[in-house]
């Protein structure tokens, strides 16, 4: 495959089984993400991993950052929480810290990291390791930044499910470039 049949056939995986990217395959993700577009070296990326034991851990700090706002939460629905990490053998919590600059507003830096994720994607994509970016309400859910101890300024930009595809092996959807392209000129 040339490198643009690659980046064209990207697509998720929603079921993803072990084994997790190893040590050298998580290298490239993380030098690939880093290899964004950076306004002012902001370095604004943050890549909290999670793995074997601790997905557990992310799955409790999930429940205890819902409850934290709806305490009432159903068994139901803390059960179905805690098991969330556990859809893949990592997960990857991406999030920037936003910095206070004359010339680089909030919007750009949470676009540099966003494009590191993308990055991180295609180079899971080019070694052939399943990903999914995933949000979600606690995507949004201050108790979660506490427990995972993030800086003041830091966000959440996605939950990065990686691992190996299981089943679904659906090719990417055909594109459709006309209605989102004008071009001017000739
Ligand atoms: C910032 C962001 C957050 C997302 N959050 C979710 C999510 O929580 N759940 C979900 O099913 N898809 C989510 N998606 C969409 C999937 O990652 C995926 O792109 C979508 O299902 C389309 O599939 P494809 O990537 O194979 O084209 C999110 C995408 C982005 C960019």
């Amino acid at each position: 495959m040339t490198p643009i049949d690659l980046l064209l056939s990207r697509k998720s995986h929603n079921k993803l089984t072990s084994p997790a990217p190893d040590n050298d395959q998580l290298e490239i993700l993380f030098k690939a993400a880093l290899r964004a577009p950076d306004h002012a070296l902001l370095k604004p990326a943050r890549y909290r991993v999670f793995e074997g034991d601790s997905l557990a851990r992310l799955g409790d700090y999930f429940v205890t950052a819902a409850l934290n706002k709806e305490p009432e939460l159903p068994q139901e629905k803390q059960d179905k929480l805690r098991g969330k990490p556990l859809r893949a053998p990592m997960v990857i919590v991406a999030s920037a810290v936003l910095k206070e600059h004359s010339k680089v507003p909030e919007v750009e830096q949470i676009l540099s990291v966003g494009a590191g994720v993308q990055n991180m994607l295609m180079a899971a994509h080019f070694q052939g390791i399943g990903a999914m970016w995933r949000t979600g309400g606690m995507a949004y859910n201050e108790k979660l930044m506490e427990l995972l101890e993030f800086e003041a300024g830091e966000m959440i930009i996605g939950f990065i499910y990686l691992g190996t595809e299981e089943g679904n092996k659906r090719a990417a959807k055909p594109l459709e470039i006309e209605e989102f392209v004008t071009r001017f000129g000739e």
